[in-house]
């Protein structure tokens, strides 16, 4: 049990949030695929991305890490080995999703397995189209669930109109298909995050996007690269949000990701009346970054659904959490992708926001939120339930409480973001 701070004066200073996980993730893959060495800075060392480092070091690929500094000593794209260990993912459902792409295309087998919450996540979404491109997948209920095992090689490509906006589902396909003869191609519902597109390009590869149809052709070559990874803007989100509804605040957040598919937070807390700025935009070419200022703010309810849910579905539990410290009734629809995450969020959202007053209730997608309330606890025990997101989003809850709480599993927070305890204690203390 860890306890929280309650009740918090304000929230000062400036950090520099922890490196892109999804970036950190696919700097890593494409460095080993590459041909030559791919130096990677502002890695994200959180355990999602650690696992991601251990399933490549079981293919072969010598990997030094160095706190946020990473080598990747690329293999070429037929260069990984047959793993003679099962490769764990942990708790990442990235590490498993794209990985599968890869790995559908390794002429050998391999055996996938994660801790309890991958176990619940549904892989069907990429085991289908990587079994239509040729990939043997087997797992329980038919290769949906972990521990899966596979014996890739010899693909087609395949035309996939992929059921849901996911970046994880049209990364693996796109990750397949660069190892096959021919063009693959995705098309979403919605626009998701394009991180693998971008770095594709950065390793001189070449991807067509049309809309929301993403091309691919096989046998390409990429090139090692130098990666910068951009602060994550999921990670900022947090302090964006406390800075927002903690009284007598003001944080700035440096180097923050600002790619437009990421950006959905922004737009929320524009749209619900923040004092938020954003200066000093560079690099657009390849990973938009720049700073971002937030002060406590008078904020109103909004409706959130639609291509803006892609946009922001990792930040929709502290979003929730803004909405109970703004006017009037917030409605959060087509998010019924929350079930699917490490935990049913919508669920943990729920039931933990409301163990110390939140108005809010669950929807089949997504939640509906009454504000303004004020949050009182009693020595209350909340639970991240094994989720670094509702962990996280519970530690700036309490910022805004009356009373005592503690947080069960805040462990689970290393997941993505291990110093975050260290920088709410540092805006406090300021
Ligand atoms: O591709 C990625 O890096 C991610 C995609 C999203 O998942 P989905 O693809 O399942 O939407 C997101 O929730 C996850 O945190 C990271
Ligand atoms: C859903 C998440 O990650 P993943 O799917 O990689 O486990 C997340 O980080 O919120």
């Amino acid at each position: 049990m860890q306890p929280l701070q309650t009740n918090v004066p304000s929230l000062r200073g400036a950090i520099h949030v922890p490196g892109d996980k999804s970036i950190s993730h696919r700097a890593v893959m494409l460095g080993a695929i590459a041909e030559g060495t791919t130096t990677i800075a502002n890695f994200l060392p959180g355990e999602d991305c650690l696992s991601t480092i251990d399933c490549f070091r079981k293919m072969g690929v010598a990997i030094t890490q160095n706190g946020t500094d990473v080598v990747v000593e690329g293999k070429g794209i037929d260069g990984l080995q047959e793993p003679n260990d099962i490769l764990n993912v942990g708790n990442s459902g990235t590490t498993t999703r794209l990985l599968l792409g890869i790995l559908a295309a390794c002429p050998f087998h391999a055996c996938l397995i994660g801790d309890a919450s991958i176990a619940k996540r549904p892989m069907a979404r990429v085991t289908k189209p990587l079994t239509m491109m040729g990939a043997h997948i087997d797992g329980r209920e038919g290769g949906n669930y972990t521990p899966l095992a596979i014996r890739g090689g010899n693909l087609r490509p395949i035309q996939y109109e992929s059921p849901v906006a996911s970046a994880q589902v049209k990364s693996a396909i796109l990750l397949a298909g660069l190892f096959t003869e021919g063009t693959t191609t995705v098309k979403e519902p919605s626009k998701s995050r394009d991180h693998t597109e971008r770095m594709v390009r950065l390793f001189g590869g070449e991807v067509v996007v049309d809309g929301l149809t993403v091309s691919i052709s096989g046998k390409q070559t990429l090139k090692a690269a130098d990666v910068y990874v951009p602060g994550d803007i999921s990670s900022a989100a947090f302090f964006l949000v406390a800075g927002a509804i903690v009284p007598n605040s003001e944080i700035v957040l440096k180097n923050v990701g600002l790619n437009p598919t990421r950006t959905g937070i922004i737009d929320v807390l524009e749209q619900m009346g923040a004092e938020l700025s954003i200066e000093n935009v560079r690099n657009e070419e390849t990973e938009p970054i720049g700073d971002l200022t937030i002060r406590t703010s008078n904020l109103k309810a909004t409706e959130i659904g639609g291509a803006l849910i892609p946009r922001l579905i990792d930040e929709i539990p502290i979003i929730a959490l803004l909405a109970t410290q703004a006017d009037g009734t917030t409605v959060i629809k087509d998010a019924a992708e929350l079930k699917v995450k490490e935990t049913n969020r919508i669920d943990t959202v729920v039931t933990e926001l409301k163990k110390f007053g939140a108005d809010i209730e669950a929807t089949d997608d997504g939640m509906i939120i009454r504000g303004k309330t004020p949050l009182t606890a009693d020595n209350l025990a909340v639970d991240s339930h094994g989720d670094h997101r509702i962990g996280m989003m519970l530690a700036i809850a309490a910022c805004v409480t009356n009373g005592s709480m503690s947080l069960q599993g805040a462990e689970a927070i290393a997941v993505s973001y291990p110093t975050f305890f260290n920088h709410l204690q540092a805006l406090i203390g300021q």
